[in-house]
């Protein structure tokens, strides 16, 4: 039988006196491409933060590919894109994609470099240039270029389409779908719920710290009576 990818078993995280997930079931199976939407707020960075182990859980336990959530080598298969992306300003791009890739035991290629900015419309002269002088957008293709060119079995993106125009975002649909063909599992978050309707096989909606729906963005339209999977999460969440 295959590992799920991830499994969030009764995941709890309070900060303070706020409880900010409550008991939260989720499981991934390996080669899913899974969106999790909820309102600002609702806990989806939080939950991606527990994942990590960059913060301890209050309850309940996560496992990636069977295996204890806070053990490192667990974490090993993982390639990370976080929300608010901000790499060291004063190193160039290719400086940064070196580091990445470094840190990771990976060379640096040339090639696979390139492709990865075209794939992504970054302009290949960025490399030279240093992250201080990117735009918003630049620097999220910059951080998904490093992120993706890892070649990793499973992807935790949050918010990977945050600032990317619309030529960016219909690239970066075009490579997670390459991804998913290849067999790699795909967890995002994402506020444009169209594209999680696009893309993703399984979708979850997470509301006041809990799961409230879980299955097929078909299946999430026809349970709450909706044409469209924004009406359906409206009305989930009311
Ligand atoms: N370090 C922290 N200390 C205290 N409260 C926090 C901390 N991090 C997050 N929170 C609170 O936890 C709740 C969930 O935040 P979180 O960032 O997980 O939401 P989100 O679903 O990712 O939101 P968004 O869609 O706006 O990114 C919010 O009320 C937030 O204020």
């Amino acid at each position: 039988m295959t590992l799920p990818a991830l499994r969030f078993q009764q995941v709890s995280k309070r900060y303070g006196a706020a409880s900010v997930l409550r008991g939260v079931d989720l499981e991934l199976g390996a080669g899913e491409c899974f969106g999790l939407v909820g309102v600002n707020g609702a806990g989806k960075t939080s939950l991606i933060k527990c994942l990590l182990d960059f913060c301890a859980l209050d309850g309940g336990s996560i496992d990636i590919f069977g295996q204890p959530h806070h053990q490192p080598a667990a974490r090993g298969p993982l390639g990370f894109l976080p929300e608010r992306f901000t790499p060291p300003y004063y190193l160039t791009g290719a400086d940064f994609i070196r580091y990445l890739l470094t840190l990771q035991g990976l060379s640096y290629d040339a090639q696979a470099v390139s492709a990865m900015l075209s794939a992504l419309d970054l302009d290949p002269g960025a490399l030279k240039r240093t992250v201080r002088s990117y735009s918003k957008g630049m620097t999220q293709k910059l951080g998904l270029a490093a992120c993706l060119l890892a070649r990793k079995p499973l992807y935790v993106l949050d918010e990977p389409m945050s600032g990317l125009d619309p030529k960016a975002r219909a690239l970066l649909k075009d490579e997670l779908r390459r991804l998913h063909q290849s067999g790699s599992t795909v967890f995002l978050t994402s506020h444009a719920l169209a594209d999680v309707d696009e893309l993703c096989d399984r979708m979850a909606i997470l509301h006041d710290g809990a799961i409230r729906f879980s299955g097929t963005p078909a299946e999430c339209r026809a349970q709450y009576g909706a044409d469209t999977l924004e009406q359906a999460f409206l009305t989930c969440i009311a």
